[in-house]
């Protein structure tokens, strides 16, 4: 029996999942928002199962100081470290906090606003949900991968924490590889899919071929620069092999620009970006395709 409370961030695709989750294992858990006008309930849409209203959301209005001791982060990259910041006066001494969310560069910023006892963890999901008016739909299942990243106590989760929140999950000890894998994927993937207005399949085609190239070859030599341990031909299969998986979907990045909102491009392309400018390695197509991005998302 796992009698943990969890405390999830956001009324999001991938925090009502870990929480309808919760709610059928029987474990308590209450999804923080941002309001008491955000509290209405969540109607979730499991694949094979009716739809179900989860649990009353809570505003951060209704928290207790220092009470939160685990808390799972299933935010936008960019929200991250401006909801670690408002509710680090609601956390415990020695919390356990699981980040999950695509893109590189916020385990650093997190590592420096924790405090001494509290431990951190990041967790990567294979799950696939989205949200519309009529509430969360679960659009395939998929595997996470987690690992402790910071702090002196890892056993404050065990990968019964994990499996009991997002389905299949394992333990890894090479997340920095497996993060970096993914982000190839993404960096390939999201920002071509956004700018061209193109589902994933349609990349397979000749006149994309050599800015994807271009774009795995810098990723994965400013990866191997800081020491992760990526290899070329592999990736390259990855990336074709997701476009083709994926074929009919519309990548995350283009959703967000079709609905005009904001992209995760900085902790993706522009996390290869900067790391390529601060370790004079040069990342040509990336910088150009960032740039295009920024400038679409922008005008919108
Ligand atoms: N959905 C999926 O299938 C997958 C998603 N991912 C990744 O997981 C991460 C989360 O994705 P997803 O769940 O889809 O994102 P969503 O946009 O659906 O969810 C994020 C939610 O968090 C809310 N939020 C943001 N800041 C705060 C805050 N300070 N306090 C309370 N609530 C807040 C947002 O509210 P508001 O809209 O009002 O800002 C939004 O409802 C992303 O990095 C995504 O790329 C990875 C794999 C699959
Ligand atoms: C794997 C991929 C590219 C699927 O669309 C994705 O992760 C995303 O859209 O963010």
């Amino acid at each position: 029996m796992n009698n943990k409370t969890w405390f999830v961030a956001g009324q999001g695709s991938i925090g009502s999942f870990i929480a309808y989750n919760a709610m059928n294992k029987g474990i308590s858990c209450k999804q923080i928002v941002r309001e008491l006008t955000q509290t209405s309930q969540t109607c979730f849409h499991p694949i094979d199962k009716d739809s179900i209203l989860l649990p009353e959301s809570l505003p951060f209005s209704g928290l207790v100081p220092a009470s939160i001791q685990f808390l799972i982060v299933p935010l936008k990259a960019y929200d991250i470290v401006p909801f670690l910041t408002q509710v680090k006066p609601f956390l415990a001494e020695n919390a356990a906090i699981v980040l999950c969310h695509n893109g590189l560069g916020t385990i650093e910023l997190a590592t420096e606003l924790i405090t001494d006892n509290m431990d951190l963890f990041f967790c990567t999901t294979n799950n696939g949900l989205y949200k519309n008016e009529q509430g969360v739909f679960q659009a395939g299942l998929g595997e996470s991968l987690w690992s402790h990243v910071a702090g002196l106590q890892p056993e404050k989760l065990t990968n019964n924490d994990f499996t009991s929140l997002l389905g299949s999950a394992n333990m890894v000890n090479n997340l920095q590889q497996v993060l970096w894998q993914k982000l190839v994927i993404n960096c390939a993937i999201n920002p071509l899919t956004a700018i061209n207005k193109i589902k994933n399949g349609a990349l397979d085609q000749d006149v994309y071929r050599s800015s994807i190239a271009n774009i795995v070859n810098e990723t994965l030599a400013v990866g191997q620069a800081i020491g992760v341990e990526l290899k070329h031909d592999q990736l390259i299969n990855r990336v074709y092999q997701v476009i083709q998986a994926t074929a009919n979907n519309y990548s995350s990045m283009y959703q967000d620009v079709h609905a005009h909102k904001k992209t995760e491009i900085d902790f993706i392309t522009g996390h290869v970006v900067k790391l390529g400018k601060e370790l004079g390695i040069p990342t040509p197509t990336s910088n150009l395709i960032y740039e295009q991005l920024k400038t679409l998302y922008n005008n919108q």
